[in-house]
């Protein structure tokens, strides 16, 4: 039997530094919006547990935040049985849009489901939390408002939007933009904004932005491009990627004919319930009317 489940990437709409705690770790506001573009990730029952992708630059070891996730599963559950899992990479790697996050959360969901765990989603969020501050808002599957470091997450229904999402090619290291002296880390507390058109003001902003543009130039030239060409412009998480909110898809098809040599993109739209979790719901139902859709015997 196998299963194949999304792990769809994420836009923060924006991202306001609010203080700092004495750990070292930041106090933010942010808007997560979940989108219907990702990686995807294949499970089926095996003695051993072993991953492979089909991109060959992510290794496919203990470092792997897929297999990390597997091992805090067994542990919290003394599992013993393995996992074959395969990895459709997708989403460009340190760039913002959580690739690596989303992939630990659907990692999470996927074996709960194939090793028969039945785990609360609130369970799988806090273990989650252990392999990054993204990985929770993933298992949870809503787009959300996070507070606190990213952990006190409210759900929120946003309206149906399409974006252009580009890459330009750069991998960003989070610590790195997190542990920059010049970083803005004073941004006051804001409330949940009324409308997305309100979130794409000036009013909320990213506060990475100006840091990864001064490590990483192509970031500003990427913000230019967005602005001239879409009419405004933004950076997600900690960079490289950035993004504009479209009129429509062919808006998006079109700018991705233009897009500069060396940038890669994707048009996505945004989604109030996870494609993760709309797919689980699915498999779960051919599993009770005895179809056999999403499992492959
Ligand atoms: C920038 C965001 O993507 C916004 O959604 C997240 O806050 C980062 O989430 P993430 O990639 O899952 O990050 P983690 O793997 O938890 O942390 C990477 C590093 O970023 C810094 N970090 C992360 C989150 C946070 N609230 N404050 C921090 O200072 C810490 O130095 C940490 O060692
Ligand atoms: N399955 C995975 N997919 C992607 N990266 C992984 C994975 N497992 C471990 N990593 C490591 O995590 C690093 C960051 O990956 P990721 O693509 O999630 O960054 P990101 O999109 O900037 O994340 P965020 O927006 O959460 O800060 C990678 O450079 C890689 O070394």
């Amino acid at each position: 039997m196998t299963l194949t489940l999304p792990a769809p990437a994420k836009l923060n709409l924006f991202l306001h530094i609010t203080g700092q705690r004495p750990d070292g770790y930041h106090c933010l506001q942010t808007l997560f919006a979940l989108l219907d573009h990702g990686d995807s990730l294949t499970f089926s029952p095996s003695d051993k547990l072993q991953m492979h992708c089909n991109d060959p630059q992510l290794p496919c070891d203990e470092s792997n935040l897929i297999l990390r996730a597997a091992s805090l599963l067994q542990d919290h559950t003394s599992h013993q049985g393995g996992a074959s899992i395969t990895l459709e990479k997708r989403l460009p790697m340190g760039g913002g849009v959580g690739g690596g996050s989303s992939d630990a959360a659907t990692a999470l969901l996927g074996l709960n489901q194939l090793w028969g765990l039945d785990l609360s989603l609130e369970t799988l969020a806090d273990l989650g939390l252990k392999l990054g501050a993204d990985v929770p808002v993933f298992v949870l599957g809503q787009s959300a408002w996070a507070e606190g470091v990213g952990e006190q997450i409210t759900p929120v229904s946003l309206p149906d939007a399409h974006f252009l999402v580009i890459h330009p090619g750069i991998h960003v290291s989070t610590a790195r933009i997190f542990g920059d002296r010049e970083l803005t880390r004073d941004t006051p507390i804001s409330k949940l904004p009324a409308s997305l058109e309100a979130v794409l003001t000036r009013d909320f902003h990213n506060d990475c932005e100006a840091v990864a543009k001064r490590h990483f130039p192509e970031i500003g030239k990427t913000l230019d491009w967005l602005r001239q060409h879409a009419g405004n412009s933004r950076m997600t998480g900690t960079g490289a990627c950035c993004f504009a909110r479209l009129t429509g898809p062919q808006q998006g098809q079109q700018l991705l004919q233009q897009l500069p040599q060396h940038w890669t993109g994707f048009v996505a739209r945004s989604r109030n319930t996870s494609p993760l979790h709309e797919a689980l719901a699915r498999f779960r139902e051919t599993q009770n009317s005895g179809e056999s859709a999403h499992i492959e015997k």
